[in-house]
């Protein structure tokens, strides 16, 4: 019996040498309206789908394929008696080839202005029913949804008349990953509509951005994937200029350094090792925030990831030359900074847009068998209502390295302290188990540095021994949440040696 191919595609890139394969096979070739009209413009023999059911495309292309004798010549199985005396009493013939892409919602719903209209119209409904009920019936039709497929299939068509089974099964797999993919993205925008702020499931889908050559080991296997609909200021978005390809550990150290710069409206540069902050630096300039990020902590930088939330102009560029750092990532790299830099064969540069407003992301991680779904915490210092529970209020300049160290101490990991002073971080007690270990971290890092300087905790002191331990290392103002049952012994203590400490409300724990 003569081969029959199933043709309605949205986007009609590469469809035609596809065509022309299957004419030359004598496959006879059934197509809605533009597919249709794209394939005999190019002289190839092809049948509307009207004349094989016998009833028009009605209501706007809602209803094309819809129809018993589309959808009975795509679900027949081939072997089962029954099916087939059922097809010949009705006149039915069978489908061997499905090839669909759906309407473009995702590029509908991108473009700035898009209605809800807009959107409701672009959801296909034809589309995913063929594509479904080919890729269910695999065993006896080859259905191709991705146009990166054609060369393939055509390759294999020519060399042995036909799909392989095996090729057939992994086309209906990647059937089902596209329809689940389109289905997961109209349902994150129409619950986003609907303010459905807890969802009984999680349909989040994320399209390969990038094969990476191996995970947080050399033994582990990874890919970098990204959210479709996502216009966030973040690693997923950024475009690299320069480099060596990004590594898994890269994207993750980007993301954190990414972080820090975002939540500063002043110029403001990150330093990051192993997702924390090793040095983060403000000023009025790019390069002076730089310098300032770099003293900080000018040991663990080395081979470190650089966030700037303002260009990075010659002066900078001439800077980050200097030292071997694996990325920089920034709004833009002046032409200049950017001679400077690419001279170095290594390093990667990356350019992110810098949103004006953050949106409220959902952060998902992943436990075993499940995951965690929380809002992101874009809470700063600017959002926080602070209370000072001292006797001594902190002067203007310790309220600006109060701020500093509170904005920076929110994306160090838990239990997590930083040491601020002069505009630059000093000290980072990162990730450990108590919090007066972390101080002590921070201080020693510090030094003589440390004296005059202010404190940030991520969470309260559950003792007084923390504000012992900033005393004793120069500390002269504190910022932390409170709301410890011992709070009043931390205030005592702080008033016994004369700090200024001053209440959040806030916590900002990140594990
Ligand atoms: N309603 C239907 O019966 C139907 N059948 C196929 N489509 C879609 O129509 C598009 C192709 O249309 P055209 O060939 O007219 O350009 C494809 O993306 C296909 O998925 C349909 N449209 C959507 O719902």
């Amino acid at each position: 019996m003569k081969k029959r191919a199933l043709v309605s595609v949205s986007n009609k890139e590469g469809i035609l040498p596809l065509m022309k394969t299957l004419a030359d096979q004598e496959v006879e070739i059934i197509s809605t309206g533009g597919t249709k009209a794209i394939i005999e413009e190019a002289g190839i023999p092809v049948t509307s789908v009207s004349d094989v059911t016998g009833f028009p495309e009605i209501l706007d292309g809602r209803v094309k394929t819809l129809h018993p004798f589309i959808h009975g010549g795509l679900l027949a199985m081939r072997g089962n008696d029954q099916h087939v005396a059922q097809l010949e009493e009705q006149q039915i013939t069978t489908i061997d080839y499905v090839i669909v892409n759906l309407y473009p919602f995702e590029e509908t719903v991108s473009k700035p202005g898009a209605t809800f209209e807009d959107a409701i119209e672009n959801i296909d409904i034809g589309g995913p029913a063929m594509v479904r009920a080919a890729a269910k019936n695999h065993q006896d039709i080859a259905v191709i949804v991705d146009p990166n497929d054609y060369e393939a299939v055509i390759e294999e068509i020519k060399a042995n008349d036909e799909v392989s089974k095996q090729q057939k099964r992994k086309l209906a797999a990647k059937a089902y990953r596209h329809t689940a993919s389109y289905d997961a993205l109209i349902a994150e925008y129409m619950t986003a509509q609907t303010e459905d702020e807890e969802p009984e499931s999680l349909t989040v889908t994320y399209r390969r951005k990038q094969s990476l050559r191996y995970g947080e080991n050399p033994h582990q296997q990874a890919s970098f994937y990204q959210r479709p609909l996502s216009n966030l200021t973040s690693i997923a978005n950024a475009t690299q200029l320069h480099g060596k390809e990004l590594s898994y550990n890269n994207i993750n150290d980007a993301d954190a350094a990414l972080a820090v710069v975002r939540d500063f409206q002043e110029p403001a540069v990150s330093a990051i090792k192993h997702m924390n902050p090793c040095g983060v630096g403000v000023a009025d300039t790019v390069s002076a925030a730089f310098k300032k990020a770099y003293d900080s902590d000018p040991v663990s930088i080395f081979g470190g990831i650089v966030a700037a939330n303002r260009e990075i102009d010659v002066e900078t560029a001439q800077q980050l030359k200097e030292i071997f750092l694996e990325i920089v990532v920034a709004p833009s790299f002046t032409d200049e900074a950017m001679a400077i830099l690419t001279e170095k064969k290594n390093i990667r540069l990356l350019t992110v847009e810098f949103q004006s407003e953050t949106p409220l992301e959902q952060r998902i991680t992943t436990v075993s068998g499940g995951a965690l779904v929380q809002d992101t915490d874009t809470l700063t210092f600017a959002d926080v209502d602070v209370k000072t529970a001292t006797e001594r209020e902190p002067s203007d300049s310790e309220w600006q390295e109060l701020k500093l160290a509170w904005n920076v101490v929110k994306h160090v990991k838990s239990n997590a302290i930083v040491l601020a002073k002069d505009g630059q971080t000093i000290g980072v007690g990162a990730g450990q188990m108590n919090r007066v270990g972390s101080a002590k971290i921070a201080a020693e890092q510090a030094g003589e540095r440390a004296k005059g300087s202010v404190m940030g905790s991520d969470a309260f002191f559950p003792m007084n021994d923390t504000v012992e331990a900033a005393a004793e290392a120069g500390v002269t103002a504190i910022i932390q949440p409170g709301g410890s049952k011992r709070d009043q012994d931390s205030i005592d203590k702080a008033n016994e040696l004369g700090i200024a400490m001053v209440f959040t409300g806030v916590r900002h724990f990140k594990h």
